[in-house]
């Protein structure tokens, strides 16, 4: 996949005017092929995989936040980076999952092609189905490179989504306890 991959970056430089045997091109279509096969390599990876069995019985049914956790992804219209933090809150019913484990996953669904509001999505269902949770709560703020560096070119807004799941959903104070932990 790698050679055919350098072979069409290679093709597109030519495209766009550019000499592909200058001498700081050369290995430019082999890097780009590695750079967006690592950037989308969340394909080829399974939650099963990224969890690796680290879910742990404990006795707690508080709410637990692990908020902060930068993503970079590529928006799915233009292939362009959005980047920003994700916060992710649930309320355990006897089971945690490994502290680390919640950035894995929002790494694997971020590398892929999306748009914030699927991938926020994906975040709050992974992290229901792997924890079994009374309720799990994500919230995603993004800026987006499309917006910035092209159309518009608005350099300020950022976009901020949200996935409420069981108590998250049904309960204000619930909602309101994970705002106020994350400091929204
Ligand atoms: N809702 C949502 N929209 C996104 C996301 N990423 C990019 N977009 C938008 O997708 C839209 C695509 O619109 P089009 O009109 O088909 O494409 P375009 O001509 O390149 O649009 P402009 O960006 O307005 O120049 C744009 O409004 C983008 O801002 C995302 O994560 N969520
Ligand atoms: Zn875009």
């Amino acid at each position: 996949m790698s050679d055919k991959l350098a072979g069409h970056f290679s093709e597109i430089l030519s495209i766009l005017g550019e000499d592909v045997t200058r001498g700081g091109l050369v290995d430019t279509p082999t890097r780009a092929a590695k750079a967006i096969q690592f950037l989308t390599d969340g394909y080829h990876k399974s939650i099963e995989e990224v969890v690796n069995g680290a879910i742990f019985e404990a006795d707690t049914d508080e709410m637990v936040v692990v908020q902060d956790i930068e993503y970079y992804s590529l928006c799915e219209h233009h292939m362009l980076p959005f980047i920003g933090r994700c916060h992710i809150a649930y309320l355990p019913q006897g089971k945690v999952l490994g502290l680390s484990k919640f950035a894995r996953i929002v790494d694997m669904y971020a590398r892929r092609l999306q748009i914030q509001e699927g991938l926020t999505k994906q975040i709050a269902n992974a992290v229901q189905k792997v924890t079994g949770a009374a309720g799990v709560g994500v919230i995603m703020e993004g800026k987006h490179m499309c917006m910035m560096m092209r159309g518009v070119q608005k350099q300020s807004s950022s976009m901020t989504t949200s996935v409420m799941l069981g108590s998250f959903r049904e309960s204000n104070a619930t909602r309101n306890e994970f705002l106020r932990l994350i400091g929204k």
